[in-house]
């Protein structure tokens, strides 16, 4: 794989943290590449196993689960990747690069998240998990993730070698800003597209999608000198 494709034509686009039917078909009505399940039983917005495999289930191809863990077992990855087949990993706890490659048992692939802030070595973070499909960047937050709080952007440095997933605290008022300045491979949202934890608003994700595609149509003129 590319180690970097931040080049890419399109930002990818992953809504996390749904635990509603309606919230699914919308989510992927409105654009969305990815949709994130917290099987993490300390989150407001977590979803148990059959629960979510019931939610993947309504997926259509090319818009992807992925299975959100903090500091699970094994048995419990295994378990969700056998309930959903083409489930990505995305490790957001305190999971080491070995951790992460058993529990992909060496194949599956995964992200890994990066918690953002000031002095953060992200280049170091990224080069020690080599096997990480990308590096979710999320903001620095109590409780792992899913704060609704931005980093600061300007931590990012250029060449990370993995592909980049920018998350935190995005919204539709800041994505734009966000992928222009960042140029990640995808984007991430749960708290900027909700009305409550785990209760998505179909609005909100059709304005969150529609401004990533803003933000790509700017990119291509600014990548063409326009
Ligand atoms: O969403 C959660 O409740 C959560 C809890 C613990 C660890 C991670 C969690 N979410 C992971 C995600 O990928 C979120 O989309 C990401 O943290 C961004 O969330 P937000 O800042 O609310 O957009």
């Amino acid at each position: 794989m590319p180690a970097t494709l931040s080049r890419a034509a399109r930002t990818r686009i992953k809504i996390c943290g749904l635990t509603r039917e309606a919230d699914v078909d919308a989510a992927v009505e409105a654009g969305a590449d990815a949709i994130g399940f917290v099987l993490w039983a300390g989150s407001a917005r977590h979803v148990t196993l059959a629960r979510a495999a019931e939610l993947a289930r309504r997926l259509p191809p090319f818009v992807m689960p992925v299975g959100l863990f903090v500091n699970a077992t094994q048995p419990e990855i295994d378990a969700a990747c056998t309930a959903i087949p083409n489930l990505l990993l995305q490790f957001h706890g305190d999971e080491t690069p070995a951790q992460c490659d058993a529990a992909s048992t060496g194949r599956r692939p995964y992200m890994r998240a990066a918690r953002m802030k000031p002095g953060f070595d992200l280049l170091d973070f990224a080069q020690s998990y080599p096997n990480a499909q990308a590096i979710l960047l999320d903001a620095h937050v109590d409780g792992y993730g899913g704060g609704g709080k931005v980093f600061d952007w300007s931590l990012v440095p250029s060449g990370v070698p993995r592909p980049v997933v920018l998350s935190g605290g995005l919204s539709p008022a800041n994505v734009i800003d966000g992928v222009l300045r960042v140029r990640p491979w995808a984007v991430d949202v749960s708290s900027g597209v909700e009305v409550g934890k785990g209760l998505k608003d179909p609005e909100l994700m059709r304005r969150f999608c529609e401004a990533v595609r803003e933000a790509d149509a700017r990119r291509a003129d600014a990548d063409r000198g326009e």
